[in-house]
């Protein structure tokens, strides 16, 4: 008689099939050092060495498939999970695929503030975000819902101004729009469904560790450097580090070899400071995993 397998089933994870949050996805799972196994057009792939599977799809059908349970959580944008009012727990900001969902209008077309759009025609793909802008606003307009291409509208007298996503703004640029009013802004996050089973949820917790020990060594570097003994103290003053600065002797009498860690974004700042109080030889090394 076979025994009866009694392992929690796995982490149904769902994930962009193609485009944009595609590529860093699954290279967060990666990193967070789950193998996955999927050949090409392979749709459903087992996690080779974690309790999970990945699910490939339609980024706009994601929100649907978290709220009904059928998968249990996803990456995704909010900007997504905010259209498509679907229910849904947000339970991880991951910091990729930042941008904004914006109102813009031909430039050099006289624009008074949100007022203007009264009674204008706006082509946007996120009709339930805009009419909630709108109508908080008390502003009515009519809104021409296209699913791609929307910079293009104004320029074809489909609409008068437009509503999207935009990041570096170089395609409203090219397409002779300016922005406007930004009606949300958005990030990749990770989404859970609200049919979740405790077993699942702990397999969840386990990936929510994961992913913010690589998160937090991506905003961090290791710093060593070669310090006189008498800059000691100044050096150890600007250090952050996670308890206090290592400082370890160095075979020259005098010197010691002193390890930190200092944030990505404070890092030049810093640097130049340590420089200035004797630091020499100084090495800034990545950090691959930061257990937080
Ligand atoms: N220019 C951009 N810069 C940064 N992030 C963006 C940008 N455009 C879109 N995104 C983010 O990436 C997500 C996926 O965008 P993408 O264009 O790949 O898919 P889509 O066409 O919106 O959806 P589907 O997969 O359903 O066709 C968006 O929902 C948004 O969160
Ligand atoms: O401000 P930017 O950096 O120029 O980015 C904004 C553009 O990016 C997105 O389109 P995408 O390239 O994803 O094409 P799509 O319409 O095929 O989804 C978005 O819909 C904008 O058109
Ligand atoms: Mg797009």
């Amino acid at each position: 008689m076979p025994t009866p397998m009694s392992t929690t089933p796995p982490l149904r994870i769902a994930v962009q099939k193609s485009g944009r949050l595609l590529d860093e996805s699954i290279e967060l799972l990666k990193e967070c050092g789950i193998k996955i196994d999927n050949g090409r057009d392979q749709l459903k792939a087992p996690a080779r060495n974690f309790n999970a599977e990945v699910l490939y799809l339609r980024n706009s059908d994601i929100p649907q498939y978290i709220q009904d349970g059928v998968a249990d959580i996803g990456i995704i944008g909010e900007n997504t999970l905010i259209e498509k009012e679907k229910d849904h727990e947000v339970v991880l900001k991951l910091g990729f695929s930042k941008c904004r969902l914006s109102l813009a209008t031909p430039r050099g077309m006289a624009y008074g503030g949100i007022r203007s759009l009264h009674g204008q025609r706006i082509a946007t793909s996120y009709p339930n975000s805009l009419r909630a802008f709108l109508s908080k606003q008390g502003i009515e307009a009519d809104i021409h819902e296209i699913s791609g291409s929307v910079e293009i509208a104004p320029n074809i007298g489909l609409a008068d101004a437009i509503c999207d996503l935009v990041s570096t703004g170089s395609t409203l640029f090219k397409n002779g729009l300016e922005e406007q009013d930004v009606i949300l802004k958005s990030q990749a996050v990770i989404a859970a469904s609200p049919k979740i089973d405790a077993g699942r949820r702990a397999i969840l917790d386990q990936l929510v560790f994961r992913i913010k020990s690589v998160l937090a060594a991506r905003n961090q570097k290791y710093v060593l450097m070669n310090v006189p003994e008498a800059s000691i103290q100044e050096v150890i003053a600007l250090l952050p580090g996670m308890r206090s600065p290592t400082v370890l002797p160095l075979a020259e009498a005098g010197w010691s070899s002193v390890h930190s860690v200092i944030a990505e974004d404070r890092f030049w700042d810093i640097i130049d400071r340590l420089r200035a109080a004797g630091a020499e030889g100084i090495l800034i090394v990545p950090i691959a995993k930061m257990i937080v």
